[in-house]
């Protein structure tokens, strides 16, 4: 019995027509093919899920002017990614807020362009599930990357997906939320590297990689703090996490295009404060709409102390290192910041001395920097690499949006 394929999609702000092409152009995401349901039905032709056998019936949708970028943002819980999503999306204007009228415990965060997701919603077994299972929310076995897989890419080709959520509150996955497709979607979490073939559909991928002791610090100053944790438990769930944050989360580093490295200041013998930070910003060369950000001279080693009559210092001061290096086999260029700034309006004192940072205007890092004075890490390298590479990711957006532009005829051509 012949059975046929029927593809419903949800696609925003599109128009769908069943056709039959010669050739189906799939994983190109501009005007494009996209299947996200799949419902069987008795009696007629038959259908094909790949779109690329002979007379397969497709659902052609065109996203309009729209494309998505994905970015994706990997990092240990308590690790400053919500500040950094905050950074990023204040770049492109517009304050995030959750989906309005939803799920009151939704993880998700909708901005005039960007969307970001926390993939804590792909955790297949819930908190008792977990318990009962003797894995960790880290273990890839908690967690469902074909549906990942599956809706990133449905998203990034211009289809609304019913995501599930993850609800911290009660431990529980609860009913989904429809994600419709943003000019920006950032995957934000534990592991948007881990699968390779949720990584092959980024376009930017960032690792926030925090050392141990300063992790340490910032959990105590939040969890003892703000949520009323004792110093042993934060420990122990430190501890408890670390064999399969080693084996699972902090290998993802490697695949990231940029990584923003923090550790424990050299400016003051033996601290354990974990107060006064160093912070390197790793970023690969080659990366496709990504030019790494260079300190006076391109590709020189350059250390630099602007404590003087142009930046008010007071200790430990502050020290910039600039230099090419190696990372995990790729070459990268290293941009480091160790110390603080005392006052943040002499920030734009730096920021003249840096290139490729790409700003619209003569001083929008120090804007952005003083917009946000009170987020955690706006007085040192953290805040200010943030921003940077908000910009940058605003920077790369643009260029693949106005290549993608032109590309229509190109593919038509082909
Ligand atoms: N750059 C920073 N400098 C100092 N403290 C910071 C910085 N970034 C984050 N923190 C501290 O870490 C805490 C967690 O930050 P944030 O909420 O951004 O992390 P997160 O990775 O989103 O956490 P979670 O995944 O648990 O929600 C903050 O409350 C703050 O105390
Ligand atoms: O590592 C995490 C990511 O944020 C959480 O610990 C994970 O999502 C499990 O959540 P819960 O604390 O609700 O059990």
């Amino acid at each position: 019995m012949a059975v046929s394929t029927v593809y419903t999609t949800q696609s925003l702000n599109s128009t769908c027509s069943i056709s039959t092409p010669a050739k189906t152009h799939l994983g190109f995401h501009q005007k494009q093919v996209v299947f996200y349901r799949r419902t069987s039905k008795k009696g007629s032709s038959s259908g094909s899920g790949s779109g690329s056998g002979s007379g397969s019936c497709v659902i052609t949708c065109s996203a309009g002017d729209s494309q998505t970028v994905v970015i994706g943002l990997a990092a240990d819980s308590g690790c400053g990614k919500s500040t950094f999503m905050r950074r990023l999306t204040s770049v492109f204007g517009g304050a995030a807020e959750p989906p309005k009228g939803g799920n009151p415990d939704s993880n998700t965060l909708i901005s005039d362009m960007t969307t970001v997701i926390c993939l804590d919603d792909y955790h297949s077994l819930d908190r008792t599930g977990r318990k009962e299972k003797g894995v960790t929310a880290l273990d890839p076995r908690a967690n469902d990357f074909d549906l990942m897989y599956e809706q990133v890419k449905a998203i990034k080709n211009g289809v609304a997906v019913d995501k599930p959520i993850y609800n911290h509150v009660t431990g529980l996955l609860d009913p989904p939320e429809l994600i419709k497709p943003p000019k920006i979607l950032v995957i934000e979490g534990l592991h948007p590297m881990f699968d390779e073939r949720v990584r092959d559909l980024l376009d930017f991928s960032i690792y926030l990689d925090i050392s141990n002791e300063v992790k340490f610090a910032w959990k105590i100053q939040r969890d003892m703090a703000e949520r009323g944790h004792s110093l042993e438990s934060i420990k122990a769930s430190i501890e408890a996490r670390k064999p399969d944050f080693d084996a699972y989360i902090d290998p993802q580093k490697k695949y990231a295009d940029a990584v923003i490295e923090v550790l424990p200041t050299q400016l003051i013998p033996d601290d354990n404060e974990g107060k006064v930070l160093r912070v390197r910003l790793i970023m690969k060369e080659g990366v496709k709409n990504f030019s790494p950000v260079y300190l006076f001279d391109e590709g020189s080693t350059i250390s630099w102390i602007p404590c003087g009559r142009k930046l008010t210092c007071s200790y430990p001061g502050i020290k910039f290192h600039y230099a090419p290096d190696s990372y995990f086999g790729n070459e990268v260029s290293i941009l480091e910041m160790d110390g603080q700034f005392d006052r943040l309006d002499e920030l734009i004192y730096v920021e003249s001395h840096l290139s490729n940072i790409s700003t619209k205007f003569y001083g929008e890092v120090t804007q952005q920097m003083l917009k946000h004075a009170d987020f955690p890490g706006s007085n040192n390298g953290t805040g200010l690499f943030q921003t940077i590479v908000g910009l940058k990711i605003r920077d790369l957006y643009e260029q693949i949006t106005s290549s993608k532009t032109a590309a229509p005829l190109e593919a038509t051509k082909a």
